[in-house]
């Protein structure tokens, strides 16, 4: 199998009046495995169906491997695919289900009979071969789906949703068994979500869309810890976000928490925001002296998760925020009315484009 990397051009998709992709453009390695997040309608699935070939584009071009797809059918482009709607054919057998991309090949005989059979036992389905798809749970149909979408080891593989339907544990396998594979087999994977932690869990590197666009593209890690906009801090996972202003000098204020901070080394035009994951919000004791920027709040709601406690407060300028804390041992849970002393290091102040 010839790995094929993708690319869209300048991808402008629109359906009359709507534009689902605006100006679009993406390259994703030969081998990576790339997620789409982003909320409804922000133009995930379109990006999908342009690259199986269900959807035509208005203007660009879009690439799989250094050939344009544009003209080329859906059959033509060898991307296998697990969408929601592309459901199981209900008058063929699990067997003959997975078996349909490789007799379109034309393979037959004991090779087809062992690639079937070894994309079912990869799915823990080696026993269902003869049921018939109404014969089986919703999470083993999406499991054959699966099965079928990778039995002829595409270069490109195109999922959309495919554990949204199926219960926690199920969802954790099966992410487990598509990593897995992508790891064996090495093919190109385009994954959509909802699930942010799916996201972080599964991909090399995450687009997050917004409004037919991307917003951002990085590693997992580095749009949860270096979010450049607002709307991408928002976005993944919680988030406080304070509004910074020139303060006298080099210094910054942050006027919801009353306070002043040195110079921002790297970043700091005005007009930005400074993003703070809740996890980096801390107590601070007498003489914590390597935060830098400390303020007094008060506990408003105690939201106990289990091995983390999880904190509203409002700060002494009256700014609600988030923190969070680890359950160390022994560890007293604050109350709602506690008076606390609060701080974060710099480094984990994050400027974003206010956007
Ligand atoms: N066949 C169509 N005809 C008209 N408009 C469409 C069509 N398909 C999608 N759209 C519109 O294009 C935009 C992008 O839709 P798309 O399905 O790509 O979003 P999405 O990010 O996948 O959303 P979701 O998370 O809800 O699946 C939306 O405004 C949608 O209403």
């Amino acid at each position: 199998m010839a790995v094929a990397g993708i690319t869209f051009e300048n991808v402008t998709k629109r359906y009359g009046a709507v534009v689902a992709l605006d100006q679009f453009n993406l390259t994703v390695a030969p081998g990576e495995f790339m997620t789409f997040l982003g909320p409804s309608g922000s133009g995930k699935t379109t990006a999908l169906n342009i690259l199986a070939g269900f959807a035509g584009i208005t203007e660009g071009n879009v690439r799989i491997g250094d050939r344009s797809v544009v003209n080329l059918p859906p059959e033509k482009r060898n991307v296998g695919m697990v969408f929601q709607s592309y459901s199981l054919f209900p008058h063929l057998t699990v067997f003959e289900n997975v078996a349909f991309p490789l007799r379109l090949r034309g393979e037959r005989g004991a090779t087809l009979e062992t690639k079937v059979r070894g994309a079912l036992e990869m799915v823990h389905l080696a026993e269902f071969g003869k049921r018939m798809p109404n014969e089986l749970s919703g999470g083993q149909r999406q499991r054959v789906a699966f099965a079928r979408a990778v039995v002829f080891e595409p270069p490109v593989l195109l999922m959309d949703e495919p554990l949204g339907a199926l219960d926690l544990k199920l969802r954790e396998q099966m992410q487990l068994e598509i990593k897995r594979y992508h790891q064996q087999l090495g093919c190109t994977i385009i994954f959509v979500t909802h699930d942010q932690g799916e996201a972080l869990t599964l991909s090399d590197r995450v687009a997050v869309m917004r409004d037919g666009k991307i917003a951002q593209v990085d590693t997992a890690q580095d749009i949860y810890d270096r979010p450049s906009t607002r709307y991408v801090a928002e976005f993944i996972g919680r988030t406080n976000l304070f509004e910074i202003e020139q303060g006298q000098g080099n210094g910054w204020s942050i006027a919801a928490l009353g306070t002043q901070m040195a110079a921002l080394d790297d970043h700091g035009a005005a007009g930005r925001t400074l993003s703070v994951r809740p996890e980096k919000i801390r107590q601070i004791g007498q003489g914590d002296a390597d935060t830098t920027i400390s303020f007094d709040a008060r506990v408003t709601d105690v939201v106990f998760q289990g091995d983390h406690v999880q904190y509203q407060a409002v700060t002494s300028g009256g700014a609600p925020l988030t923190f969070q804390e680890h359950r160390g041992h022994g560890a007293r849970l604050q109350q709602a009315g506690d008076a606390l002393r609060l701080g974060f290091d710099v480094a984990d102040a994050v400027p974003v484009q206010n956007q």
